[in-house]
């Protein structure tokens, strides 16, 4: 795919029809942590604008927990993951009334979809949050999304909503991420450090990670920093979808595409989201091992893993569930949805399909990992 321009990234979002705009918490709160209802008006007054003109718009906003931790009578965001959890179950109700409220002043209907990382992994939720979510923009309504703190286990929490941000972008297929956060876009380096500067295109998210300093968090309410937003910038590019990164001040002009922030461009053609989802999202829950003459395939590319070339199964795990592929030596080679379940695969090891034919049937002679699920590493 042929680099794309700066100017024809900004053009490609200000002819976005399906835009994912992310707002994180900083962006929400006044100094104090608290929910900072003027802000949020001032964010719905842009987002409506773009919606009245008819596109269709995803708002993945943070902001629970600094909306619950005030009312619940604390100082400051709490550190303890219950703490936060009832937090994010106060706050997420406040947080919902606030948009319902400042989107009607446009007749514009909010609903809330919480998800959690579960609901990106598992194939059939994710696609009962597709479909979801297409019924929710076909109807016109801006669906308000989450993740769900209050039931989410750390383990398998996403913690941001960057990352979130992303897969949501290609769960509704979108043409454009916005991520709005507290400052006016990435810079060189974190932009308390002197001699820092503003980047207005990044050409290639994966050389930029490598070559911007990136920090964590320090607003204090906030979460993943920009580490988490360069991330989601790199699951959308990959994944086919234009980015810009700037302040919640700069939404509107953001959505027309003019040069405010940071523009990503897309580095690959749009990608299928399952890839994105094996990729990014899963977490595998067992190891095929592969022999040497199949992992040279599976690296190459384009080839499915064969159980002729499969010599161990690690793990208890069902057909559908994201795997690992690794080498002998035990390097991780790709990612992949197993065809079969784990406990049906030792004795197909080693067989040829032929083989598995004439010995268990038709049901059997399938690839471990089909090409089509399955990403190198
Ligand atoms: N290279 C960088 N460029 C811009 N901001 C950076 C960089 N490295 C770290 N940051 C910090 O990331 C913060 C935004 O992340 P965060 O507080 O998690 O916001 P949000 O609540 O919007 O997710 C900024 O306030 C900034 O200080
Ligand atoms: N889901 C959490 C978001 C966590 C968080 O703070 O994220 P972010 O501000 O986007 O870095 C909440 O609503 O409070």
């Amino acid at each position: 795919m042929a680099q794309p321009t700066h100017e024809r990234v900004r053009r490609s979002i200000a002819q976005a029809q399906t835009i994912v705009v992310k707002v994180g918490s900083s962006s929400l709160t006044k100094p104090s942590g608290h929910l900072d209802p003027a802000k949020l008006d001032a964010l719905v007054a842009a987002l409506a604008c773009a919606r009245l003109q008819g596109a269709r718009i995803v708002l993945v906003s943070s902001g629970a927990i600094a909306a619950g931790f005030g009312p619940l009578g604390f100082e400051r965001r709490p550190a303890d993951i219950a703490t936060q959890q009832a937090c994010a179950s106060v706050g997420q109700g406040l947080l919902m009334a606030r948009y319902e409220v400042s989107f009607s002043r446009f007749g514009i209907r909010v609903g809330q979809i919480l998800i959690t990382a579960e609901d990106t992994i598992r194939a059939t939720q994710y696609h009962n949050a597709q479909r979801t979510l297409d019924r929710l923009l076909d109807l016109g309504v801006v669906p308000v999304v989450n993740e769900n703190d209050a039931l989410a286990n750390n383990e398998i929490r996403f913690g941001d909503n960057d990352r979130l941000s992303a897969l949501v972008a290609n769960i509704v297929r979108a043409d454009a991420l916005v991520l709005l956060t507290d400052v006016d876009a990435l810079y060189t380096a974190p932009p308390s450090q002197p001699g820092s500067k503003k980047i207005d295109f990044v050409p290639d998210v994966e050389r930029a990670l490598n070559e911007v300093k990136v920090a964590g968090s320090s607003s204090g309410v906030g979460t993943g920093g920009m580490v988490t937003k360069l991330e989601a910038a790199h699951m959308a590019a990959v994944s086919g979808i234009p980015a810009v990164l700037t302040c919640a001040a700069n939404a509107g002009p953001a959505l027309m595409g003019d040069p405010v922030g940071t523009a990503f461009a897309p580095i690959k053609r749009r990608g299928s989201s399952r890839r994105l989802w094996i990729k990014f999202a899963s977490h595998p829950r067992g190891v095929l091992v592969a022999d040497t003459g199949a992992a040279q395939a599976v690296r190459a590319g384009r080839a499915s893993l064969l159980s002729a070339g499969v010599l161990e199964v690690r793990g208890d795990f069902s057909a559908g569930d994201p795997i690992w592929i690794d080498d002998e030596s035990g390097k991780h080679i790709a990612k992949g949805l197993s065809g079969y379940d784990s406990e049906e695969i030792p004795r197909m090891l080693g067989r040829n399909t032929a083989q598995l034919r004439r010995f268990f049937g038709d049901e059997y002679a399938h690839p471990l990992v089909h090409r089509d699920n399955l990403v190198l590493v």
